[in-house]
């Protein structure tokens, strides 16, 4: 099996504004002044603060990332952001298919697989989240509503360039809950095989992220978990502390 370097990715969600980089200068404190961190880190704010996180983060290592993209490159879509811009702003990474959006904006997977053609057109690491409903784990679902999103939202160039995946089961994000290790060692089993079937050898070579009440609590046993390349934070990433605890415990 390929060693693939973690990545610890926060989501700031509609969190922050520019004060909050005095979280931001804390995270670059407690990275550079404690023992080097195993994870690339990254951090999703809003849109209005990428340019600030990539300029502010870069002595640190932190890299910037956008929470969404639209999939055209440029045009008459009030209030989106392309891909592009965001590269523009010195992001590096961007979240598609976030479930929020999936829910709030009617987002499919084809919407999804096309922002994410449009992110790797732009020069930026998608970060493509997938993720089941309560409804559908009691049901029995889950694997195969996960299949489904994968199947659909990753492009078939993904082979060719760097995809993350971030598996988010939507009824563990903000609640606290999480499924048990066996069942994200499962998730992530089921994940890998997947992209291993479609990609080849390429397929073990993916981050597979974790998301969803990542807390400093339980970060060290999640992220222990196979097949778990790293985390994708809300909450916990807002404050400088609980994301250093969380970056520490890879
Ligand atoms: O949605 C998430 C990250 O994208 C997870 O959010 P929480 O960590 O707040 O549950």
């Amino acid at each position: 099996m390929t060693t693939i370097s973690p990545l610890i990715a926060g989501n700031w969600k509609m969190n922050g504004v520019s004060q909050s980089l005095d979280e931001l200068t804390e995270l670059a404190n407690l990275l550079t002044t404690g023992e080097a961190p195993r994870a690339v880190v990254v951090i999703c704010p809003p849109a209005t603060l990428v340019a600030a996180v990539a300029a502010q983060g870069a002595s640190s290592g932190i890299m910037a990332g956008g929470q969404d993209c639209h999939a055209n490159a440029s045009g008459a879509h009030t209030g989106d952001v392309s891909a592009y811009m965001l590269a523009d702003a010195g992001a590096q990474f961007v979240i598609v298919g976030h479930s929020e959006r999936r829910a709030d904006h009617g987002e499919t997977d084809d919407q999804v697989r096309l922002k994410a053609e449009a992110a790797i057109g732009a020069g930026l690491k998608p970060i493509i989240c997938v993720g089941e409903t309560e409804a559908q784990r009691d049901a029995g679902q889950a694997e195969s509503v996960v299949a489904a999103q994968l199947a659909a939202s990753i492009p078939d160039g993904a082979g060719q360039h760097e995809v993350i995946v971030a598996y988010e089961p939507i009824w563990a994000i903000g609640t606290g809950r999480t499924p048990s290790n066996d069942d994200i060692a499962q998730m992530h089993a089921s994940i890998r095989a997947r992209l291993v079937d479609r990609f080849g050898p390429r397929g073990n070579e993916f981050r597979i992220l974790y998301g969803g009440s990542l807390k400093p609590v339980n970060a060290r046993e999640i992220l222990a978990v196979e097949n778990v390349n790293g985390g994708l934070v809300g909450g916990a990433s807002l404050l400088a502390k609980d994301f250093y605890t969380i970056i520490s415990a890879v």
